[in-house]
């Protein structure tokens, strides 16, 4: 099994994808600035991943506090701004950091420092553990989604499906999100083979999701981000599933750079097309996607293939991370608690929990 991240003797220990799968590098830290480097420079990344590295990042900064009771929430403050800084779109993140302002704002008062500092952890441990079993929960809801949506073509043979980025244990802790319902499928004789797409520029789909699959043992092929109209155009693919890193409440949902395209070529080709992510990555509080944060990155990732430089340095260059995928061309929010179709307004209010569209201000980003 892949030990994407744990926490243990007050030190965070992860696998840094960023050398997958040529090298399997991990490290410990107690260090909480390099937990933030590493969330910043995608050592680890995926929406869940990113909240549950979060939350022990905040661990680690609380661990280190010696001073008076006094000073504390100032310096906790200025930790959960710091960590909130890392990456703008997972909205994972900023779940993880209000369960752990939660917590504080409970326990401040009646708590000693050290029993405090307790708190804490548990509640980082409970967001690592509810993201392991919400995995379990959407492979259930994906399986049966997909059997009710493509019954007629599992009447004759099994479903060859298109994936984008890594969603999976490296992504989540668990079995994953898309690839988590892709395993379980396999798993129950649904699923032939995977098309699982390079995801430039770093790559995720081609390393990561391609490293995952492999050790699996279930059959597929990587391809460039660009060929999945071809594969569509010949009947290779019968649907699509991929993550997300903030849902919107009308069901818009920001996912890596590309999804957008695979979106639209299913839509094209009357492929449907569904996401898998828990309600920690659903975004109650903004209306559409157009309020999603989308996280631009350095230019360099495009100019360079792990480090092999491919442009020069004076190349102009657009680098989003991510992009946003209108709800209209999505046949279905697979969440923990359900698989949603239909009206996403209704469905969306229906099973996040209310406290959830609290204290987050709406400011648009477009
Ligand atoms: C279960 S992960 C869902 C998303 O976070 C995933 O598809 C994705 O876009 C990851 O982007 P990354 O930039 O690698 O963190």
């Amino acid at each position: 099994m892949i030990d994407a991240i744990s926490f243990g003797n007050n030190k965070l220990r992860y696998l840094d994808q960023r050398f997958l799968p040529l090298q399997e590098n991990y490290v410990e830290t107690a260090d909480y600035l390099q937990a933030i480097e590493a969330i910043k420079t995608l050592a680890v990344r995926g929406a869940p991943l990113i909240g549950v590295a979060a939350g022990y990042t905040v661990v680690l900064a609380v661990q280190c506090f010696d001073g008076e009771k006094d000073s504390f929430k100032a310096y906790f403050d200025k930790i959960i701004a710091e960590v909130e800084a890392s990456r703008p779109t997972a909205v994972n993140l900023f779940f993880a950091t209000a369960k752990m302002n939660e917590v504080v704002a409970k326990r401040f008062a009646e708590s000693s420092m050290a029993e405090l500092k307790e708190h804490i952890l548990n509640e980082a441990i409970c967001i690592h553990n509810e993201e392991i079993a919400n995995c379990e929960n959407m492979a259930r809801h994906g399986v049966a989604l997909i059997q009710k949506d493509l019954g007629h073509i599992l009447e004759k043979r099994k479903l060859n499906v298109l994936t984008h980025c890594n969603t999976g244990t490296l992504a989540t802790g668990g079995l994953g999100t898309a690839l988590g319902v892709i395993k379980q499928a396999y798993k129950d004789g649904l699923i032939e083979k995977v098309y699982t797409s390079e995801s430039r520029p770093l790559l995720q789909g081609l390393r990561l999701t391609a490293w995952e699959l492999e050790k699996e043992g279930i059959p597929f092929f990587s391809h460039a981000d660009s060929s999945s109209g071809i594969l569509m155009q010949r009947g290779m693919v019968d649907f699509g599933i991929v993550g997300a890193d903030r849902i919107a409440a009308n069901g818009d949902t920001a996912n890596k750079i590309g999804t957008f395209n695979h979106a639209v070529l299913c839509h094209e080709h009357g492929l449907p097309f569904y996401i898998a992510a828990p309600i920690s990555t659903v975004d109650i509080t903004i209306p559409d996607g157009t309020y999603i944060p989308i996280e631009e990155r350095n230019a360099d990732e495009l100019r360079a293939i792990h480090g092999t430089k491919v442009a020069t340095d004076t190349t102009p260059v657009v680098n989003f991370a991510f992009d946003m995928t209108p709800a209209k061309y999505i046949n279905g929010i697979i969440t923990d608690k359900a698989a949603l179709t239909g009206d996403y307004v209704k469905a969306l209010k229906e099973v996040v929990p209310a406290a959830a569209a609290s204290d987050k201000g709406l400011s648009s980003v477009c």
